[in-house]
This record gives C-alpha cells, sequence and structure tokens, in this order.
C-alpha cells in the first residue's frame, strides 16, 4: 500500500506569529491515521516548528537545502543543519527554484545525492511549463526531469523519495489539471519508473499532484488511481482549507 501524503510548501509566506498561529490551529484537528500530513514553514521558523509539533502526527519538512553538507557558501542552509532541528525531509526541484534560482536537473541531482547521504527524506519536483504541454512535450520534459535529477540513485533509496508532479502552468494560477491529466501523467510517471528500475518500486512511491489544489477539487483529483495526495501551496496558509484538503482523501 502506497503512501497517502498531504504536504504544505508555505513558500516565502508566514513570520514567526504567523507561523505559531497556523501551527496552533492545526494543532487542534484531528488527523486521519491513514494519511502523513507535512508542513513546510521557512527556514527562520523550522526550529520553533519542529519543537511545537514534536509529539503530533504533523511532519515539519524544508523547502529546501544546499548541495553540500558544508562551507563558504555564504546565505545557504546544509542538510546536516537541518537534521540538527529535528527535520528529516526537504523539497527538492520545485519550478519555482528551477526558474527563480537557476537549479537545473544537475544541480538538482547533487542535492537529492547530499539529501540521502544524510539520511534525508526528498519529495522530488517535477513538471511542464504551459508551452511544453501545448506543443504536446510534457511527458518528454517530465521524464528528462526525472532521468537528469533522479533516475541516479539506486535502487535502495527509492523509500526515501515522493514524487511531486506540478504543472507549473498550475502553480498559484488557479488553474488546476484535470483529474484525467494528473491520472495521465502520474501512470506515465509510473510506467517510467517501472522500465527504468522496477514495477515494485514504481508500485510503492507516492506521486503527489501540486497546482492550485483547493478544499473543492481535492477530493476528486485525488480519488485518481495514480494520485497519492497532493503538495499544496496557498490553500496550506489556512488552516481551514489545509484540514479540509486532508480530510477530502476520501479513498
Ligand atoms: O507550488 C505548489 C506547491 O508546492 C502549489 O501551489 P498552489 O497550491 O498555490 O498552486
Amino acid at each position: 500500500m502506497r503512501k497517502k501524503i498531504v504536504a504544505g510548501n508555505w513558500k516565502m509566506n508566514n513570520d514567526l506569529s504567523q507561523t505559531q498561529d497556523l501551527l496552533a490551529s492545526l494543532k487542534t484537528q484531528v488527523i486521519p491515521e491513514d494519511v502523513s500530513v507535512m508542513v513546510g514553514p521557512s527556514f527562520t521558523n523550522l526550529y520553533q516548528a519542529f519543537q511545537s509539533l514534536k509529539d503530533h502526527p504533523i511532519e515539519v519538512i524544508a523547502q529546501n537545502m544546499h548541495q553540500s553538507s558544508e562551507g563558504a557558501y555564504t546565505g545557504e542552509v546544509s542538510a546536516p543543519m537541518l537534521r540538527s532541528v529535528g527535520i528529516t525531509t526537504v523539497i527538492l526541484g520545485h519550478s519555482e527554484r528551477r526558474a527563480y534560482f537557476n537549479e537545473n536537473d544537475a544541480l538538482l541531482a547533487e542535492k537529492v545525492n547530499t539529501a540521502l547521504d544524510n539520511d534525508m527524506k526528498v519529495i522530488f519536483c517535477f513538471g511542464e511549463e504551459l508551452d511544453e504541454r501545448k506543443a504536446n512535450n510534457h511527458f518528454n520534459i517530465v521524464k528528462s526531469q526525472l532521468e537528469k535529477g533522479l533516475f541516479h540513485i539506486s535502487k535502495e533509496h527509492w523509500s526515501n523519495i515522493v514524487l511531486a508532479y506540478e504543472p507549473v502552468w498550475a502553480i498559484g494560477t488557479g488553474e488546476t489539471a484535470s483529474p484525467e491529466q494528473a491520472q495521465e501523467m502520474h501512470s506515465f510517471v509510473r510506467k517510467t519508473i517501472a522500465s527504468e528500475y522496477t514495477s515494485q518500486i514504481a508500485e510503492n512511491v507516492s506521486i503527489l499532484y501540486g497546482g492550485s489544489v483547493k478544499p473543492n477539487n481535492a477530493a476528486e483529483i485525488f480519488g485518481k488511481e495514480d494520485v497519492d495526495g497532493g503538495l499544496i501551496g496557498g490553500a496550506a496558509l489556512d488552516a481551514q482549507s489545509f484540514m479540509a484538503i486532508v480530510n477530502g482523501f476520501g479513498k
């Protein structure tokens, strides 16, 4: 059975007191036993968030990390630093990192290695842009992102990988992929992994969908066979909306 996961990516939102308020609201909610729920605050609030959720089923995750474990990289945060404040899962390859911070496939491959070397789990994001979909090139783009950023890892490491398909045109736009479009891509990704690795690895990896997931569309998207949950941006900033998405997981 694949893990069902709903993760909130808070992006560059919420200062310390807003983080504390949102966590306090989330802590009053009942978390369904069969869903792994995660939240990703900014670096400055990770320590506080981890302490606040220590005895709670919600996991605190990081949004990014540097590819080196230490060194003269002014302004950066390393995997051992994240681990030292209790964080064991990191989002890598988000389209905003790719687009605004020039993170290419080769760099992401390095980051994946560093995370795995530090015993961290990775939520690996990928997805095509609008013109790539319009050109009917979305499967090639996704395959290439996976091959170059992730498919160098060994079979043993797949238990530490979660995938997140986030079509760039659906992020923050209010336009979601249709449940059918999500299913079609997730199924393609699973088949690609099966042919590159094994069908068992492909069956066991959770593939999340991200891009304008809201309480009113989550259940339908998550209801698709190969969609194992979501990576939520805007709607994760509100406790009621986020929990409605978590609870809408009607499988
Ligand atoms: O980028 C996302 C999650 O990582 C999705 O963001 P939105 O849910 O705001 O579209």
